[in-house]
């Protein structure tokens, strides 16, 4: 599995300072949630922020969420798709929200497939058709697809996984439960297909997620670095 850290961006060197150590940590992908910076910050301020940004070796995964998949923004569809279409120009990858998408203006209108991490989040509970959430990812042919629920038992969490092992696509899936009870999503999500963990270095972004340096720990039993199942 990769590793995936997530990192709210804003214009302070207190998030320079978190970039740098994510650059130099054993994660794999850095996750720059830009949501809550959307708030306060002109788009095209922000845009210039990410666009000096040096990752090394590491590869960056661009993210607006919003508050409809528990985020910290709300924007109408053409904010949000006209955002979209500038961090598609940026080196690295583009999250979008399934609920999104609809006929008219599919995946490929605004977003390049083989740059998305097409996701769909439920905070609440575990939606009772998480197959056919797959397939509508399916349709898009992203990079990636992600589905986080929010598990209410261990059924839950099994049905979840179950779903992600069973689910047949070209794209690489991450599924993850969130929550304590998801942990194992979390750690050993492979074992049913899922190719991704996101783990705290400084900031969480969503509940359940565990440190990196927990999970390495955990996964290796040493410090050492996650096993480059790099996409
Ligand atoms: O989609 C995800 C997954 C996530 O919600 C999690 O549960 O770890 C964390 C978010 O930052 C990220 O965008």
């Amino acid at each position: 599995m990769i590793t995936i850290v997530p990192l709210f961006v804003d214009d302070t060197e207190t998030f320079q300072s978190a970039f740098e150590e994510a650059v130099h940590s054993r994660c794999d992908w850095i996750e720059l949630r830009l949501d809550r910076a959307l708030n306060d910050l002109d788009p095209f301020r922000l845009l210039e922020i990410l666009a000096v940004l040096d990752p090394g070796d590491k590869r960056l995964l661009y993210t607006i969420r919003t508050d409809r998949e528990g985020g910290e923004i709300s924007l109408t569809d053409t904010e949000y798709k006209e955002l979209v279409r500038h961090l598609c120009r940026l080196n690295g990858l583009v999250d979008v929200e399934l609920s999104r998408l609809d006929h008219e203006e599919p995946l490929a209108s605004f977003s390049n497939p083989e740059q998305t991490v097409l996701s769909f989040h439920d905070f609440d509970q575990t939606p009772a058709d998480l197959d056919v959430i797959w397939h509508a990812m399916e349709t898009h042919h992203p990079l990636v697809q992600k589905l986080a629920i929010m598990p209410r038992d261990k059924q839950d969490v099994d049905r979840l996984l179950e779903s992600c092992r069973q689910h047949r696509t070209e794209s690489r899936k991450i599924a993850i439960a969130m929550g304590e009870q998801g942990t194992v999503s979390r750690l050993w999500g492979d074992a049913w297909d899922s190719f991704a963990a996101f783990c705290t270095l400084s900031q969480s972004s969503a509940p359940g997620q565990l440190s990196l340096e927990e999970w390495l720990v955990k996964r290796t039993g040493k410090n050492g670095p996650s096993d480059g199942t790099n996409c």
